[in-house]
């Protein structure tokens, strides 16, 4: 693997051969490496794990998020050793290798997540060649040539080609939420690389879902008579996917729809709000990031992935920021003070993570029921 600073790291090679370009992150979290993989918010990513057992529990159909992995690779600390669990039915390097995903293992995943925290995300080149043939130098000059995440619009790439109806429910809802429910309200979801446990979790708290591509517009958004309309998560900056978002966002506002948004869609909604989003040095990815909730003291536990924040200078009178992040202060919530319309940056979905904000999904659906 190159970084773009002219740094070299040798691994052993697993998943599919070539090489690729993206931006570098680091994620935290202990499990759920097959959900990260596929999750679409990571288009344009590599993903270093700091755990250092990835691979040991395969990979099965019911845990990707997506068709597909959408990282565009993996860099771990160990080459994956046999799966042992009873649900898996391939093998991570096989599932890479099918799916034209490049991973490499053996490098010291943590002491490259210190240099990411200290340089910010690099650009990278990640090549897997098994006889070993690497020009560095050109590995060097494809990591330059990223361009980079800032301006990206990575929506169009992930988001659905035709609108669909979604009623799967979560396989597992914790106690202390109400058990999967029949559909009572109708809501729109905007896919701009939705995961599907966010779609599970809206049915099971009561929401009959039709999901429709990121480019909708309101009219098209309205047409449906939604109870309500949910902001997906996805990938890339929030101000480039803005041309075509912001202005349904705005539309449906006006109609005076509830809203939720999670991750990118809590960042589109701030834009359309008229706030402004920055990109942050090394982002947030990982299960236990601590967030308050401004309004009742509670700290939740939560699950995050993203690499751009709402700045929080930037929000308009009668937008409250509602959650903040217990690592750096930077924005995790917002709520219109008059409105149902509220979003959070981190992932209620848990998918993977802590279950502490589920009761997100709860407050959208009761929002709607008046
Ligand atoms: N998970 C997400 O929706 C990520 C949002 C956005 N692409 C970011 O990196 O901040």
């Amino acid at each position: 693997m190159a970084l773009a600073d002219g740094s070299i790291f040798y691994g052993y090679g697993f998943g599919a051969t070539g090489v690729t370009t993206a931006e570098l992150c680091f994620n935290t979290a202990m499990t759920g490496y097959q959900e990260i993989m596929t999750d679409p918010s990571y288009a344009g990513q590599i993903v270093t794990f700091t755990f250092p057992h990835i691979g040991n529990t395969g990979v099965n159909p019911e845990d990707d998020e997506t068709a597909d992995p959408v990282a565009a690779g993996m860099v771990v600390k160990w080459d994956p050793t046999q799966p042992s669990n009873w649900r898996a039915t391939e093998t991570l390097s096989d599932w890479l290798a099918k799916r034209g995903r490049i991973a490499i293992g053996g490098l010291d995943t943590r002491r490259l997540t210190r240099a990411i925290r200290q340089q910010g995300a690099p650009h990278v080149a990640l090549a897997h060649d098994p006889d070993g043939n690497f020009d560095t130098d050109a590995l060097v000059e494809q990591a330059r040539a990223f361009p980079g995440l800032e301006g990206l619009d990575l929506a169009l790439d992930v988001t659905c080609s035709q609108s669909y109806r979604w009623d799967e429910m979560r396989w597992a809802w914790p106690d202390g939420y109400p058990r999967q429910t029949a559909p009572k309200h109708k809501v729109v979801a905007i896919d701009f690389g939705a995961k599907r446990n966010i779609l599970r979790c809206l049915a099971s708290a009561g929401c009959d879902v039709t999901v429709l591509p990121a480019t909708a517009t309101a009219a098209e958004v309205l047409a449906h008579e939604p109870d309500g309309v949910f902001l997906s998560n996805g990938p890339g900056d929030p101000a480039a996917t803005g041309a075509y978002a912001v202005p349904m966002i705005k539309g449906v506002l006006e109609a005076g729809k509830p809203m939720f948004g999670i991750c990118l869609g809590h960042q589109m909604l701030a834009l359309a709000l008229g706030a402004k989003t920055i990109k942050m040095n090394h982002g947030h990815h990982g299960a236990n990031h601590p967030v308050k909730d401004n309004e009742t003291g509670k700290v939740e536990i939560t699950s995050m992935n993203h690499g751009f924040a709402v700045d929080s200078q930037t929000l308009p009178k009668g937008v409250i920021e509602t959650h903040i992040s217990l690592f750096d202060g930077s924005n995790c919530g917002i709520r219109m003070e008059d409105r149902p319309v509220f979003s959070v940056q981190h992932h209620p979905e848990a998918s993977p993570g802590p279950q502490d904000s589920f009761y997100l999904f709860e407050r959208f659906a009761a929002s709607m029921a008046g």
